[in-house]
């Protein structure tokens, strides 16, 4: 009984939100497709939750517009919150609860208390690995274990479009990995995904496009392979035939790592070209046997750009 989507996943338009002196969204405008695997980065204090919450109908933006599949998420509550569905950061439960009852009462917000819904929700709770557990109260689950129940609940109502605000803080590799399947399975079946992380290198392997907020803004918005163009150094790894005794003076300031016979170095993107470092190597009699380059990481961009505007 997913709601069909009459726009974009998301369109938020001149959002702002204070609290207090703190001005939380400042003018934020977003728009995410149908179907992207978003991500919404930025450091503590960003506006992050803010904006989830504005989207989720939790918070009132004081100013602007946002829809989710073109319903506005004030005018047209109800259509916003039946496309939605969010994983917040807390895992608060009732403890009382069993797994099955905390699903069932969440499906029956939604009106969804049929024998379809019934076996959606048993579905959900196989792909999640949560099927031994349907009968034990949320107060016996693990930290882990609450977190895939907090995913079920968001997809109860088989939204179309999922935002998961950081799923995988503090939970172990193994289930990470089992989340990212899972959330990539979701992906793959059509779900626009909208994931907020502190781990970057999770960014880095999941999303197509990433916003990057600092400050109640958006500073930065563009694809994966975009954002990482960007970086302002790469690195260059040299194997020499010999480990190499003095170095030229001129590339010394750019070596940043040594071992044995190779050596690391690290380049400006527009200033240094690997061609006059090789040169450089050759003129002090190094015979270069072997090189590797490597772009830098989502988190060098990361970085960068928060330090920038901060
Ligand atoms: N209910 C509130 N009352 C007062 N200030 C708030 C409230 N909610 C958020 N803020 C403030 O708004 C700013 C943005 O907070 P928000 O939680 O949206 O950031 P975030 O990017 O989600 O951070 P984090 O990564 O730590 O979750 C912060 O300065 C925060 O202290």
């Amino acid at each position: 009984m997913s709601v069909p989507c009459a726009g974009p996943a998301i369109e938020v338009a001149g959002l702002h939100k204070r609290f207090a002196r703190v001005h939380a969204v400042c003018g934020v405008d977003l728009t995410v497709r149908q179907g992207e695997f978003f991500g919404l980065l930025g450091p503590n204090g960003a506006g992050k939750s803010t904006l989830i919450n504005i989207l989720a109908g939790l918070t009132r933006p004081d100013e602007g517009h946002a829809a989710i599949c073109g319903h506005d998420v004030i005018a047209d509550y109800r259509e916003a919150r039946r496309a939605l569905g969010v994983v917040p950061q807390e895992v608060v439960f009732d403890p009382f609860f069993t797994v099955r009852e905390v699903l069932a009462i969440q499906a029956g917000y939604f009106g969804l208390k049929g024998p379809k819904d019934k076996a959606w929700r048993e579905e959900l709770l196989a792909a999640l690995m949560l099927a031994d557990k349907g009968d034990a109260n949320m107060r016996t689950l693990s930290g882990g274990m609450k977190r895939r129940v907090l995913i079920a609940q968001a997809l109860v109502h088989r939204p179309r479009v999922v935002i998961l605000d950081e799923p995988t803080a503090g939970v172990d590799v193994e289930l990470r990995t089992s989340l990212w399947i899972f959330i990539r399975r979701l992906h793959a079946e059509g779900h626009t995904i909208v994931l907020t992380t502190h781990y970057l290198e999770e960014a880095e392997a999941l999303c197509e496009r990433i916003a990057i907020m600092q400050g109640g803004r958006i500073v930065a918005l563009d694809t994966k392979e975009a954002l990482l163009r960007r970086a302002l150094s790469k690195t260059l790894r040299v194997t020499t035939a010999e480990p190499a005794a003095a170095l030229p003076p001129r590339l010394a300031p750019k070596l940043r790592k040594r071992t044995a016979n190779i050596l690391e170095f690290s380049l400006q993107q527009g200033t240094d070209s690997i061609p006059e470092v090789l040169e450089s190597l050759r003129a002090a009699g190094l015979v270069v046997t072997d090189i590797s380059t490597e772009q830098a990481s989502l988190e060098e961009v990361f970085l960068a750009l928060t330090k920038k505007t901060a």
